[in-house]
């Protein structure tokens, strides 16, 4: 028998440190979710920073304790910005993620997005078409999202198999995931063990909204406020975290 990794323990442990160390996230997010993805941050324990300014970036990441890169609403200012940031988290040690956001509509994107990948991100995730063209990740986390989750380092393979279909009728969950996944890499370092919990945590908050919501508008609110309110036990009685061989 295979030991799921991370266990459903240790995920409702990891959300549990997210709660006592309120870990602050800068989100340099696409104009699109920034609230909803401020609100996703802040409802499962984290502080989030959005800021954009060329100018107090630096000041930003120093003082955060992990950052989200979204390429959703990319443009000339926005790539300046993103590459001094990783810069900064690099220097100071702080864990990122990248979401290469329509990757797949626009060569210059894609491009943009291979270069940050060589830049050392701790995790790469998309969804199905993104990751496609994004391929293998040697030396980084890869996550593709949709009706399963699947998630991979050089040498283990996990999938989620939690979450419900409303989450791809609401705009920017996959953007949220990037944020709540920064928060749980912030207290643990695994980052594959923290992106695992993470998405545990947003798929289980999922089922339990999608259980009281009548479609995809009551699902979105429903969503924070079970992000809020999910607790451990309801980790441990509902996340599927599989491992996958080969
Ligand atoms: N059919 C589904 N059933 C269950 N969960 C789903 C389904 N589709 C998406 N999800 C969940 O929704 C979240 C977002 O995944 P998705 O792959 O749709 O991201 P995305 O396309 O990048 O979203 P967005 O760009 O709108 O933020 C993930 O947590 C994923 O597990
Ligand atoms: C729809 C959309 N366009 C740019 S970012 C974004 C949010 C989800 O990816
Ligand atoms: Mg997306």
């Amino acid at each position: 028998m295979t030991i799921p990794f991370p266990t459903t323990t240790q995920a409702a442990e990891i959300l549990e440190k997210v709660r006592q160390a309120r870990p602050r996230v800068h989100c340099l997010m696409n104009t699109v979710v920034q609230k909803f993805t401020a609100d996703g941050i802040t409802v499962v324990g984290g502080i989030p920073s959005m800021t954009t300014s060329l100018e107090e970036i630096e000041s930003f990441v120093t003082k955060a304790d992990a950052l989200t890169i979204n390429l959703g609403t990319l443009d000339a200012e926005r790539r300046k910005v993103i590459l001094l940031a990783v810069k900064i988290a690099n220097a100071s040690g702080k864990p990122w993620i990248v979401d290469p956001v329509h990757c797949d509509y626009s060569p210059s994107r894609l491009a943009f997005a291979r270069e940050l990948i060589t830049l050392s991100p701790a995790i790469v995730r998309g969804n199905r078409a993104e990751m496609r063209l994004i391929g293998e990740v040697p030396d980084a986390i890869r996550i593709e999202t949709g009706p399963v989750d699947h998630l991979s380092d050089a040498t283990r393979r996990v999938r989620i198999v939690n979450g419900h279909p409303w989450m791809a009728k609401v705009t920017g969950t996959g953007c949220l995931s990037g944020g709540v996944i920064a928060a749980f890499m912030a207290v643990e370092r695994d980052a594959l063990a923290a992106a695992a919990s993470a998405l545990a945590v947003t798929g289980v908050s999922a089922e339990l909204a999608a259980s009281c919501a009548r479609g995809p508008g009551t699902f979105e609110p429903a969503f924070l406020d079970a992000l809020s309110a999910i607790t451990g036990e309801d980790i441990i009685n509902h996340a599927r975290i599989e491992n996958e061989q080969g």
